[in-house]
């Protein structure tokens, strides 16, 4: 492909993706290469080469391929010469940038979701420590905790994090190579070089990163060869000294045939959970996502207590709660109303009925018997040694609490036990729940972990 045709491609693009997105971000691109069907595009920065591939990627490729129709695939590359301001303090040699432009291309395989920053993430209880982790190591300070280990629930922040720890350092430090990708890509990248015969590359590529980010992890499990492979290239960074974070949605000790060298090994930095949100954050989310719905619907109004109510009645994840919030402001917006409570009602039916679904018993005993560290069997089984009869007594008031169960039904559920001893259970734990600072706190803590 020679230049003028790189040049009609910017034209063709400047008319799709508007003059003011040309001249940001278009504009400043240069074809480099193109070779085996890859283009290679110059850029000042691996920031805008990730913002750019994440939002225009597409149309690029697209008006690429009008021109040269051989072309599949698209690289970004920060060149070693171009004079970027943050490299004028930088001691890096040019052999390491040459080596650094090579590694930027692999960036562009995971975009970073532009709105995924710590501005629009919202701080609570359940992720202030999370949120405080993550924060320090955007910082790109020296590596104090290796790995981060952020794990949680769907939905609750844990790539959102992991993607504004990749743009701040990204936007602080543009020399900084910083690789995020899921662990199926970490598993697809090398299953590729494995079958191209391109290990060395590959060893290479991964071990020259400065900062190595990989998403819900537990994606390896059972994976034997990535699994290896994950643990060497985790080994070389670590002892170089280079931050690595990690996600996953449970501890690392609770991934099952995940192998017991790499679960020790990730224990061994920072280990901390998004908590299932609870009311206040997620009234905190959805006015946060209101002031951008806002922008987008300046006409719409919405009734008081709409909110409230959202954040009251759907408490599974954050992201069913973006969901619900972006139909209503749709919806409202095609019928030009007001949004009201009946009206939400009416838009959001099967989500507020799937939100609804009832506790089980089983899942309360499960929950107390993970609380208390007990077995499941022992919390319903016959021992009547305190530590087992007061977790017992907390499991039969949430019960009773917190489903619609008869005190007969729950008596069955633990044992075949009386009706009576359910009740006594019950008043035992309410009398407790007073006089009892610790209880007190169980019991919320508990009742706060099911409603979630
Ligand atoms: N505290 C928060 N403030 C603002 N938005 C949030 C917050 N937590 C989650 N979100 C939003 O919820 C959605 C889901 O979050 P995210 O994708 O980070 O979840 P996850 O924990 O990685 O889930 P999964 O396990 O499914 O990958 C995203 O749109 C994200 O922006």
């Amino acid at each position: 492909m020679t230049q003028d045709q790189w040049g009609q491609v910017k034209q063709d693009l400047r008319k799709t993706v508007g003059s003011s997105n040309y001249t940001n971000w278009i504009e400043p691109l240069e074809l480099s290469d193109v070779a085996d069907g890859v283009a290679t595009l110059d850029v000042p920065t691996s920031f805008v080469g990730n913002y750019v591939s994440q939002k225009f990627g597409e149309h690029i490729l697209f008006h690429l391929r009008s021109a040269a129709p051989d072309v599949r695939r698209i690289s970004f590359n920060v060149p070693a010469k171009r004079p970027v301001a943050t490299r004028a303090t930088s001691t890096a040699a040019p052999r390491a940038d040459a080596v650094r432009a090579e590694r930027d291309n692999v960036i562009a395989a995971a975009p970073l979701e532009p709105k995924f920053t710590f501005d629009s993430f919202v701080v609570g209880k359940p992720n202030e420590l999370a949120h405080a982790a993550a924060k320090r190591v955007a910082e790109g300070g020296p590596v104090t905790f290796n790995p981060l280990f952020l794990y949680g629930g769907v939905g609750l922040g844990k790539t959102h994090l992991m993607h504004a720890i990749a743009w701040e350092l990204q936007q602080n430090q543009p020399n900084l190579n910083v690789l995020y990708l899921s662990a199926e890509q970490f598993m697809y990248r090398f299953v590729q070089a494995l079958r191209d015969r391109k290990m060395m590359d590959f060893k290479e590529l991964f071990r020259s990163v400065d900062v190595l980010m990989v998403d819900d992890v537990q994606f390896i499990a059972g994976k034997d060869s990535t699994q290896e492979e994950f643990f060497h290239t985790f080994n070389a960074l670590v002892d170089q000294n280079k931050q690595i974070i990690i996600s996953a949605d449970r501890a690392p000790g609770e991934i099952e045939k995940l192998e017991e060298r790499i679960k020790s090994r990730l224990q061994c930095g920072l280990v901390v959970d998004l908590h299932p949100t609870n009311y206040e954050l997620r009234l905190g989310i959805l006015q946060s996502k209101v002031e951008f719905y806002r922008g987008q619907y300046p006409d719409l109004v919405m009734a008081d207590g709409v909110l409230e109510f959202l954040a009251h009645r759907i408490r599974k994840n954050v992201r069913v709660l973006e969901g619900a919030l972006t139909r209503l402001f749709a919806f409202a917006s095609l019928v030009g109303h007001e949004i009201t409570l009946d009206l939400t009602q009416d838009c959001l039916a099967d989500v507020l009925r799937a939100s609804e679904r009832q506790l089980t018993v089983e899942e309360i005993q499960r929950q107390v018997s993970d609380h208390y560290n007990i077995r499941l069997s022992d919390l319903v089984g016959p021992k009547r040694t305190r530590i087992f009869a007061r977790p017992r007594q907390v499991a039969m008031y949430l019960c009773k609490q917190m489903t619609s169960r008869s005190l007969p039904d729950i008596g069955r559920r633990f044992g075949g036990r009386d009706h009576t001893t359910v009740m006594h259970g019950v008043r035992k734990i309410e009398e407790l729940r007073a006089s009892d600072a610790q209880i007190a706190e169980d019991l919320d803590l508990l009742r706060r972990t099911l409603e979630a």
